[in-house]
C-alpha cells in the first residue's frame, strides 16, 4: 500500500515541461535560424535550444557517442531521431524552472521527428519558417565557413545538407501548415528587418 502510494505521488521530470510554450524554428542551413533565435532570446527571454549545437557539444566532449555523431554530421546526414530528441528533452527539463518558452532550432528535420516530439514532449504553438533562396544560403554558409571551424561548412557537405533539407525538412512545413501554425519569414532581408517579421509572429501568439 505504502509502496503503491509512493509510486503514485512520484513526479516525473517530464511533467515540468508538459505545458511549456514551444516554437519550432525551421529553415535551410544558413537561412539565419540561429541569428534570429539569439534576438528572440534577448527580447522575449525565451530559451534557445539548437539541436545542432547540442550535437556539437556532445562531439566536443570527446565521448564515444560524440565520435559516432561527428561522422554522421560531417557527411551532412541526419543523426538518429531518438538521440536528438533525448538531448532536447533533457535540455528543456534542465531549463524548465526559469524558461518563458522554448525555441527549438533545427528540429524537426523530418515529419516523423515532429510526431515523436509531440508524443514525448508536447505540441508547438508556432512554427517560424525562416526562408531564404538556396543561393543565399550557400553564400552565407561559405562565408560562415571561413571562421566557424565547422566541419560541415564546406562546399560538398553544404550541397548535401541543402538536398536533405528540401527532401526531408520542407515536408515538415506542409505538415504544420495544415494546422495553421506556420509563419513564413522572408530571410533575404537585413537581420533587423527579418526580426521585425519574427516579432510580429510572436506578438500575435499572445
Ligand atoms: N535535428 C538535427 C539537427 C542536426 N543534425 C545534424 O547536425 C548537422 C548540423 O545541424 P545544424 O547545426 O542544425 O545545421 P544547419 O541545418 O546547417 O543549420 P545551422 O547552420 O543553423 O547550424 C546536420 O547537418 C545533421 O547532420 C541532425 O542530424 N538532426
Ligand atoms: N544578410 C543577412 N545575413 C544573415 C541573416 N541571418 C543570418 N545571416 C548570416 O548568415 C549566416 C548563417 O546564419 P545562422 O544564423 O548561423 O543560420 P542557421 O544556419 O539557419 O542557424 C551567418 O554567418 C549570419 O551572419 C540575414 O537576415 N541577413
Ligand atoms: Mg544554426
Amino acid at each position: 500500500m505504502t509502496l503503491c502510494c509512493a509510486r503514485f505521488r512520484r513526479t516525473h521530470p517530464e511533467d515540468k515541461i508538459k505545458n511549456a510554450k514551444i516554437i519550432f524554428v525551421v529553415g535551410g542551413p544558413g537561412s539565419g535560424k540561429g541569428t534570429q533565435c539569439e534576438k528572440v532570446v534577448e527580447k522575449y527571454g525565451y530559451t534557445h535550444l539548437s539541436s545542432g549545437d547540442l550535437l556539437r557539444a556532445e562531439v566536443a566532449s570527446g565521448s564515444e557517442r560524440g565520435k559516432q555523431l561527428q561522422a554522421i554530421m560531417q557527411k551532412g546526414e541526419l543523426v538518429p531521431l531518438d538521440t536528438v530528441l533525448d538531448m532536447i528533452k533533457d535540455a528543456m527539463i534542465a531549463k524548465a524552472d526559469v524558461s518563458k518558452g522554448f525555441l527549438i532550432d533545427g528540429y524537426p528535420r523530418e515529419v516523423q521527428q515532429g510526431e515523436e516530439f509531440e508524443k514525448k514532449i508536447g505540441a508547438p504553438s508556432l512554427l517560424l519558417y525562416i526562408n531564404a533562396k538556396p543561393e543565399t544560403m550557400v553564400k552565407r554558409l561559405m562565408k560562415r565557413g571561413e571562421t566557424s571551424g565547422r566541419a560541415d561548412d564546406n562546399e560538398e557537405t553544404i550541397k548535401k545538407r541543402l538536398d536533405l533539407y528540401y527532401k526531408a525538412t520542407e515536408p515538415v512545413i506542409a505538415f504544420y501548415e495544415s494546422r495553421g501554425i506556420v509563419r513564413k519569414i522572408d530571410s533575404e532581408l537585413a537581420v533587423d528587418d527579418v526580426f521585425k517579421q519574427v516579432c510580429q509572429a510572436i506578438d500575435n501568439l499572445k
